[in-house]
């Protein structure tokens, strides 16, 4: 089993609307889950993200603790509407001095910064104007772009256009369960498209002014069928066009699986077709978000993919019911390079909730979590032992945080957060990850 390269990437990740707090501070404007976590019963407990991890406040404690933890990177995201309030017009100068400043203090420990230019946190003014529906959408993520790479790209050297645009499309426009908390399967098509062609635009604007890298960070999840019935190997398929070649065929090949348009019938948008080849503008590398994998049944009323998903009776599952599936990472990192070809890969979130006891006398006891994240470093290292250019791991998550619709009632972190005192404390995992960095992750 050969090593990680030294020049591994050993990070952890967060999100701006996730941690920071101070949602409206400094001219910084709404975005829509500061609106969306305060309609009743979109959060568990009607949490929101006003305070969160205090972060936007607290920035240099927890990058005196991502020291002590001894990554090498920190992945972060901007939130837009600090930068440019009303999303597409004047700039707030305070704003982009935050992360200004965020980034100098990670550069002064000596931490690589990755920097996601959107983690779900639309500015509230710009979904007043129809959000990822609009055409313009496109546009208007391309001007924020160009703002931050002409502020930031001397120093900041990876770059993020998206986080995970599918959630953003299927959760924010079909299920309705994250802002701007829509529902339709034609308008989770058309947020889908405009935030692939808003990528693009990034990418394109990016190949003018940048020096360095840029890609984006995707929720791959590999599908297996649930018995070897023809049906539920069918609907495993329809399954993975939807959840992985969906977005990475017109990121990477210029074009949508011939199959999209049929499992969206008369919800597809017919123009989508034709400009798919904008989408393709080439990318650096590619982020991994990986968690676990899905077991799918043939379910004809299910929509679009007509599958649904079940669990092993033996399974072990996250605090999110989600199942524990290392093996799962390192076909997931084969399959891409099989299918797309050589391009550097960061795994940029990967991480477990679980049910983590309260901090006793400084100590909070996560074996669990250590657990997880020892056996997907394992697998991440069976991926690279067999060809895969794996650059980079981010944990997700750095701090314990705000988790979109369960609120606070699910812990991520690898550092405990008291909600009430802001209070951090390392966990177990967090020795074990420092300990597994220290040594480069040998002897795993
Ligand atoms: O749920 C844990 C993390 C979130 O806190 C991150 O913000 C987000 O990037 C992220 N993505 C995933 C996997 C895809 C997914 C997202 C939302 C709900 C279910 C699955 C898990 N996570």
């Amino acid at each position: 089993m050969i090593g990680f390269p030294t020049s591994f990437l050993w990070g952890a990740a967060t999100s701006a609307y996730q941690i920071e707090g101070s949602p409206l501070a400094d001219g910084a404007g709404a975005s829509i889950w500061h609106r969306f976590s305060r309609e009743p019963g979109r959060v568990v407990g009607g949490a929101t993200g006003d305070s969160a991890c205090d972060h936007y406040r607290r920035y240099r404690e927890d990058i005196a603790l991502m020291a002590w933890l001894g990554i090498n990177a920190y992945r972060f995201s901007v939130a837009w509407a600090r930068v440019v309030p009303d999303g597409n017009g004047t700039l707030n100068p305070k704003g982009l001095g935050f992360y200004d400043r965020l980034v100098d203090a990670l550069l002064a420990q000596g931490i690589e910064p990755m920097l996601t230019l959107y983690h779900w946190d639309l500015p509230a003014a710009l979904e007043d104007r129809g959000g990822w529906l609009n055409p313009d959408s496109a546009k208007w993520f391309g001007d924020y772009a160009q703002v931050l790479f002409q502020a930031l790209d001397d120093r900041v050297r990876l770059w993020l256009t998206l986080n995970e645009p599918w959630v953003s499309a299927v959760l924010g426009y079909l299920t309705g369960t994250h802002a701007p908390g829509r529902r339709g399967l034609r308008e989770a098509a058309l947020a889908a498209h405009h935030l692939l062609l808003a990528h693009a635009e990034a990418v394109t604007a990016y190949r003018a002014v940048g020096r360095h890298r840029i890609g984006i960070a995707l929720n791959l999840e590999p599908q297996y069928a649930a018995s070897a019935q023809a049906e539920d190997v069918e609907a495993a398929a329809r399954r993975h066009i939807y959840v992985n070649r969906w977005f990475l065929d017109p990121i990477l090949l210029g074009r949508y699986p011939a199959e999209i348009p049929q499992l969206f019938g008369a919800d597809w948008p017919r123009r989508a077709l034709q400009r798919a080849g904008l989408i393709r503008a080439p990318i650096d590398f590619l982020g991994v978000n990986y968690y676990s994998r899905a077991l799918v049944v043939d379910d004809p009323s299910g929509r679009p993919a007509r599958g649904r998903l079940v669990k092993r009776r033996d399974a072990q599952l996250t605090a999110m019911g989600w199942e524990i599936f290392p093996q799962g990472l390192t076909e997931m990192l084969l399959w891409i390079r099989r299918e797309y070809g050589e391009l550097p890969v960061y795994i940029t979130e990967n991480g477990a909730a679980c049910n983590d006891p309260l901090p006793e006398r400084g100590r909070v006891l996560d074996p669990g979590r250590a657990r997880f994240l020892g056996r997907h470093l394992i697998a991440a290292q069976e991926a690279l032992g067999r060809g895969v250019d794996l650059r980079g791991y981010f944990a997700w998550s750095l701090l314990d945080n705000f988790e979109w619709a369960y609120g606070y009632s699910k812990r991520f972190g690898l550092i405990h957060v008291d909600f009430a005192t802001q209070r951090r404390t390392p966990k177990m995992s967090a020795r074990f990850y420092r300990n597994l960095i220290c040594r480069g992750g040998a002897n795993l």
